[in-house]
């Protein structure tokens, strides 16, 4: 980094991320003055007068978390209030602590119970916590009365925070009261006037409006309106149960201008918690540094990206299942994180090993596997049908132990548990094995995942569900595989044209017609994978010469 780069970075930051307790603290222990703060004028000039001031606080700024409270009801299932709210502000990257407000014995049916924690130890918490830790961002949930809302003002007032994020909870998405009718007014007199950010569902938005019905997007937008003249900064009105839409609308009005923030509706049951994960996540941007506009759509992609990912999860056995806040971190963010291990090229000269044709011929499968590499195989996947699984196990770790020197990655078909057990690079499965999607999220971002399809409806599938790869076929009529349609080179066509996801083909293919397959020349065709034409074969290491010859010569042309 140049010294010019230095000098701009570790100021901004400061000015960006340093907090006046922190500025405060610093200016104790370099004994600066705020006079000299003032007169040393630009950070710029202060980096250039005092850097190692200004690098210090740069670290500083750096080792500080962001940090959001949330004051709220425990969900005893997990899906909404508290709960909800730590792991929205985990997967966000932002430390959540929690004053609980009652304790809730609530399931995926509904509420049974609850079960109010007593004002004055719900001021002990806020107490304990506002004293001590840095709290940028508060972020309100179930506030079960009036008196709860007073305690939280009057903590507010003596423990100023950043911004407030106010989830006006009132009943459940099942329909049951969360907080008494009482603490309508002293929400609308005390608390919303503190808040920068209101949230409330289409019934928290009629309830705060006297009863009125909300039914259309244009409704939102009045009701949005009306909220704010009740003193909050900016509103969002969510239309989660808006009637008859295709798309989850919200409505943000920020005093000045509404804004209609559109995304697809998730079709799952999943939405138990929607609303808390959403203001979390919100106050968590904040937190960050977002203005509010930008963190209310990432919250809002937030929420829809988590109910994406767990649109099929079935936990509980009532109409409103929780979803799975980190499995888009396990699936996107690690994955970001770290490059995937799959290089589409690997796919040219694909061997599938078949413990039938190693028995007629007498061999082992690692003697197998180690012919087809040192013939040029590019990748192998072990296809062990009959297998006893503990065998199987120890077959794969011996072949890893042969590919991985060699940079060859190696594949199981259809057995997700033998690849986790050897650390294999990842599995292949066939449309009636485990979903791919489950697949993915059992092996996480790193491994390789490859599903057989046969039309552009499954290659978009398997797509969508995170595969690396297609193998496309029966392209040619073989024996290895019994009852299994050809789609031919047409159909290998059609598919390849389709997917979004590299293709390699399969079945029935061989040293005599490698050539006319890889001819249809579609960019994403990638190579082929083959069975019999290696290891039905009285020297592999031979044949697979003469396979990759043959290929490596038509990808030159
Ligand atoms: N099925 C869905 N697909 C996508 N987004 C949704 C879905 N249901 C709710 N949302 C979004 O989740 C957030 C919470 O909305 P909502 O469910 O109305 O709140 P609450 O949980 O408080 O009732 C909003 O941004 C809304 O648009
Ligand atoms: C403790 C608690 N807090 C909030 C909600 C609202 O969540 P939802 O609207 O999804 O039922 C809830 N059900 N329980
Ligand atoms: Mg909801």
């Amino acid at each position: 980094m140049s010294s010019d780069c230095m000098q701009v970075i570790p100021t901004t930051m400061y000015m960006r991320a340093i907090s006046l307790f922190t500025l405060s603290r610093f200016m104790q222990s370099w004994r600066l003055s705020m006079a000299e703060v003032v007169l040393r004028g630009s950070p710029h000039v202060l980096y250039r007068r005092r850097p190692a001031l200004v690098r210090a606080m740069a670290a500083e700024a750096r080792r500080k978390v962001s940090h959001v409270l949330t004051v709220a009801g425990s969900d005893s299932g997990a899906g909404a209030g508290i709960q909800a709210d730590i792991k929205a502000c985990a997967a966000a990257g932002v430390y959540c602590s929690s004053v609980v407000t009652a304790v809730t014995a609530q399931n995926t049916v509904g509420v049974q119970g609850v079960h109010p924690v007593p004002e004055d130890f719900v001021a002990e918490q806020l107490r304990s916590v506002l004293s001590d830790m840095e709290v940028d961002v508060v972020k309100t949930g179930m506030l079960h009365s009036g008196s709860v809302i007073e305690v939280l003002c009057s903590s507010l007032k003596e423990f100023p925070v950043r911004a407030l994020v106010v989830d006006p909870v009132m009943v459940s998405t099942s329909g049951d009261m969360l907080s008494a009718p009482s603490t309508l007014a002293v929400y609308c007199n005390k608390l919303l006037p503190l808040a920068d950010i209101v949230t409330p569902n289409l019934k928290e938005a009629s309830a705060l409006l006297g009863g009125c019905s909300l039914k259309s997007v244009a409704d939102m937008y009045s009701a949005a309106k009306l909220i704010h003249s009740l003193g909050p900064r900016n509103v969002l009105v969510k239309g989660g149960d808006l009637p008859d839409s295709s798309d989850a609308v919200d409505v943000f009005y920020d005093g000045e201008k509404c804004h209609e923030l559109r995304g697809s509706r998730v079709v799952t049951r999943n939405t138990h918690g929607t609303g808390c994960t959403l203001a979390s996540y919100i106050a968590a941007e904040l937190a960050k540094g977002s203005p509010v506009m930008q963190a209310v759509q990432r919250a809002k992609s937030y929420v829809a990206s988590a109910l994406c990912y767990s649109k099929d999860l079935v936990i509980g056995n009532g109409p409103q299942g929780p979803f799975d806040h980190l499995m888009k971190l396990k699936n996107h963010v690690s994955g970001l994180a770290q490059k995937p291990l799959f290089n589409p090229d690997d796919l040219l000269l694909y061997a599938v090993t078949d413990s039938g044709m190693n028995k007629k011929w007498g061999r082992s499968i690692t003697d197998a596997v180690k012919a087809a590499i040192e013939g040029g195989a590019t990748i192998i996947q072990l296809r062990e049908k009959e297998a006893d699984t503990q065998d199987f196990v120890e077959a794969a770790r011996s072949c890893l132990a042969i590919c991985r020197p060699c940079n060859v990655p190696l594949l199981i078909n259809d057995r997700v548990d033998v690849a986790l057990a050897c650390d294999a690079d990842g599995v292949h499965v066939g449309q009636s094995d485990m979903p791919a999607h489950l697949v993915r999220s059992l092996l996480g971002p790193r491994k390789i995942v490859g599903v057989s399809c046969k039309n552009p409806a499954q290659a978009e599938q398997a797509w969508a569900d995170g595969a690396n790869y297609i193998g496309c076929g029966g392209v040619f009529p073989t024996s290895t595989k019994a009852n299994n349609p050809t789609v031919g080179l047409d159909g290998l066509r059609t598919v390849c044209m389709a997917s979004k996801l590299p293709v390699v083909a399969i079945g029935g293919i061989s040293v005599g017609n490698a050539r006319s397959v890889l001819e249809i020349s579609v960019p994403n065709l990638k190579g082929v994978a083959v069975v019999s034409a290696l290891f039905d074969q009285e020297c592999i290491a031979t044949e697979t010469r003469r396979l990759r010859s043959i290929l490596s010569d038509v990808l030159r042309t």
